[in-house]
């Protein structure tokens, strides 16, 4: 261990993260840890304490980690710290005591990509705060990693310049951490495996020393646990590779020749404590409540009650529409067409099963547990996350509350090296997560969307405790949809569309799946008859067996403003190919139900939907012809990009732009609203511009200037978007 001697000490920042769905928090974590062995000193703390524990006024160094979300919004923890930097006065210079930096985190799928971060970075600076490190932007579509281990390897020693001068004098840590980590990344002989300082726990210390002695062990386990998970696997009908398949897996072949130099990132420390008692415990749901993001109301119970696919057996993908209805007792919230909900959803019962096996924990699955911060640990910020349980089962937790199928992050890849007893494989995870290997972790591991599963089965002499997996897995989160209905025609219900998510083996996971909460839903379909063509009965709806479905757990989502326009005039153009049509349907119902109730004047409404084939997959075919037959829709453009047609437009960007001049007057002289749903990916970008170039060519303006009119539109709420990528 180094001296304690007196070197350069720091005077402390604060490092706060905005996070919708737990990146950014994780994100900031690491870095804090980071920066904590680097001997800095910070804060750690979510971007809603400013104002509260800390006043602006009293902040001098920040670093801030917060991501986008919606269309370019803040994260629902830094609404209040927008509005107190927008409450301040433009040229004020109030804000000139603070020195900043901002890692932002988005995704180019989105038209705004890093909006928050951005905006964030320009109203600081205009404030007169003073940024002592470039920004950086992490893209999620590509891999944050790209971008957010550069950024970190650069921020702490200008943290260091930058604190240094500021320095008050009192805080002084010792070389030993001083010299520890520049850069984020360690050189590999700095984690030489028979050196008993290296932050690994003793328990994996002895188990390694075990291996090196020879490859009993491994041996063994492999025939225990992996064979184990093998028969679960098979008991609940998960089709797993075999073995030789799995050997054969490029994830599992080695890169670089044996002697190549990789450079590590830093091992994260662990920090959690399991202690498993002797009681059982029978009601597994533990009163516990789970954090939910963006909820506007509480959660509330539902039965499903009907089922269909929209789409022919031929289609691409399978579209399915369905119903929940709240259940008896149950609080009915208010919802707005438009607007959309979450469902709490749960691990797939056979992974979590096979899982267990494979951790060895079958047997204490169903026990209470304690978890507590180990008094050995050295993480210095440890914890209890918000979303795991104190005291609850492993099953409950493993099915319930961490994401089993989130890609792993390399950090989890860190500390399962230290798990790990074969040296080839221990080799490879080195591999995966090393600088030199990053197109590899991200073709193996992003892109090929792998779980931990996948990994604890490929990697068959990797075994951490549940503790690792506890600390790196994020939250199971809440999967959104938009409502297709309308309160005032279907209450006490709530209907949307899905695609069924499939996700292939192809060569590179270690079996096929559906989408947790599609793949849950549509398996009820297994129950009904599905031989019916809901295309030419697409209004038929087929009951399912209820005492099943009874236990669908909802919330209504907040802060939405994907709502028709208070005033019914206004013309509306909705743009929504696929099942971003979802929305629109429930508005049509809507409008509909007005106009049956009173003499409404409905402004003029346009929509332009999109499919692959005219009849494949046309969602909703009978209803929108029986809108347009009852004028509540007064114009329908559908695009087939995978047919034929003689000059009939493949996309809804093409069709926008043949309409271009009518709907040019319509946003400029009626006040239009323009509704985009869907794909963010492309669709939405291509929209975007659609509507700018029909700006410029109808109004002889440049795409510069169309290009502002629609930026002032989107502040002024008069184009929305609900997408996702
Ligand atoms: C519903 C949703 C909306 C999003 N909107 C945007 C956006 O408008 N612009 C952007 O750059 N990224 C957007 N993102 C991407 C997130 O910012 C990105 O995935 C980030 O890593 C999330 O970090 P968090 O988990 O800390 O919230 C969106 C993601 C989701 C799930």
């Amino acid at each position: 261990m180094g001296s304690t001697t007196r070197v350069a000490s720091y005077s402390k920042f604060v490092l706060f993260y905005a996070s919708q769905t737990g990146n950014a928090k994780a994100i900031a974590e690491d870095l804090s840890e980071q920066c904590v062995s680097s001997g800095l000193v910070c804060d750690i703390c979510c971007v809603s304490e400013i104002g509260k524990t800390y006043p602006l006024e009293n902040i001098s160094s920040m670093v801030l980690v917060g991501s986008t979300t919606g269309d370019g919004d803040p994260p629902d923890t830094a609404r209040k710290f927008w509005r107190l930097l927008n409450a301040k006065d433009n040229d004020s210079n109030s804000l000139s005591h603070i020195s900043y930096t901002v890692l932002g985190l988005g995704d180019t799928n989105y038209t705004n990509f890093c909006n928050f971060g951005k905006t964030i970075d320009q109203r600081l600076k205009s404030l007169g705060a003073h940024r002592f490190y470039s920004c950086g932007w992490a893209d999620d579509g590509t891999g944050l990693e790209t971008v957010v281990e550069p950024w970190i390897a650069g921020l702490i020693p200008s943290l260091k310049n930058h604190l240094l001068k500021t320095h008050n004098g009192s805080d002084l840590k010792s070389d030993e951490h001083q010299k520890n980590s520049i850069t984020g990344y360690v050189d590999e002989v700095l984690n030489n495996p028979n050196d008993k300082t290296s932050c690994i726990s003793e328990e994996s210390y002895n188990k390694r020393n075990f291996v090196n002695s020879g490859a009993v062990y491994s041996e063994v386990f492999r025939s225990n646990a992996v064979n184990n998970a093998r028969v679960t696997a098979e008991k609940y009908g998960l089709n797993i590779l075999s073995l030789e398949e799995m050997r054969g897996l490029p994830l599992k072949a080695l890169a670089f020749p044996e002697d190549t130099k990789l450079t590590l990132p830093v091992q994260p420390l662990t920090y959690l404590s399991i202690n498993i008692l002797d009681d059982y415990v029978e009601e597994k749901t533990n009163n516990f409540s789970m954090p939910t993001s963006s909820s506007a109301s509480g959660i509330t119970k539902t039965n499903l009650v009907s089922l269909k696919t929209l789409t022919r057996h031929d289609a691409v993908k399978r579209a399915m529409e369905a119903t929940l209805e709240f259940s008896e007792g149950s609080d009915v919230f208010d919802y707005e067409p438009g607007d959309s909900f979450g469902i709490i959803v749960q691990n797939p019962k056979a992974e979590v099963e096979v899982m267990l096996a494979l951790l060895e924990i079958s047997a204490v699955a169903d026990k209470m547990y304690e978890l507590s911060i180990s008094e050995t640990t050295k993480k210095k910020s440890a914890i209890l996350s918000n979303f795991i349980p104190c005291r609850s089962t492993l099953r409950y937790v493993l099915e319930n509350c961490v994401d089993i199928r989130s890609v792993p992050k390399k950090a989890l890849l860190r500390t399962l090296v230290e798990y790990t007893y074969d040296q080839v494989e221990q080799r490879r995870l080195k591999e995966l997560i090393s600088k030199e290997g990053s197109s590899e972790y991200t073709k193996y591991v992003r892109e090929s969307r792998l779980s931990i599963l996948d990994l604890l089965l490929i990697f068959q002499s990797c075994k951490p405790p549940v503790t690792v997996l506890l600390e790196n897995l994020p939250q199971l989160q809440a999967r959104s949809y938009s409502v297709t209905s309308s309160p005032l025609t279907h209450p006490g219900k709530i209907s949307f569309v899905f695609n069924v998510v499939e996700i292939d083996k192809a060569d590179t996971i270690t079996f096929s799946r559906k989408g947790i909460c599609t793949g849950w839903l549509a398996s009820f379909d297994n129950h009904i008859n599905t031989s019916k063509d809901v295309l030419t009965d697409s209004l038929s709806s087929l009951s399912v067996e209820e005492n099943r479905l009874n236990n669908i757990n909802i919330y209504l989502r907040s802060n939405q403003t994907f709502h028709l326009p208070g005033n019914n005039s206004f013309p509306i153009i909705m743009v929504g190919p696929g099942t971003g049509v979802a929305p629109f349907i429930g508005f049509l119902k809507h409008r509909q139900a007005i106009l049956s109730k009173t003499e409404t004047n409905l402004g003029e409404s346009w929509l332009f939907y999109g499919c692959r084939h005219k009849d494949r997959d046309y969602l909703y075919k009978a209803e929108m012809e029986h809108f347009l037959k009852e004028h509540i829709l007064d114009h329908l453009y559908v695009s087939y990009s995978r047919e034929n047609f003689n000059n009939h437009p493949k996309y809804v960007q093409e069709s926008i732009c043949l309409h271009g001049a009518e709907l040019c007057s319509l946003i400029m002289e009626k006040s239009a609203r323009i509704y985009v749903c869907g794909d963010a990916k492309n669709m939405a970008k291509e929209v975007f511009e659609a509507f700018v170039s029909i700006i410029s060519v109808h109004r002889d303006l440049s795409a510069t200037e169309a290009r502002r009119i629609i930026a002032q539109l989107q502040v002024e709420r008069r184009y929305l978007q609900d997408v996702w990528s």
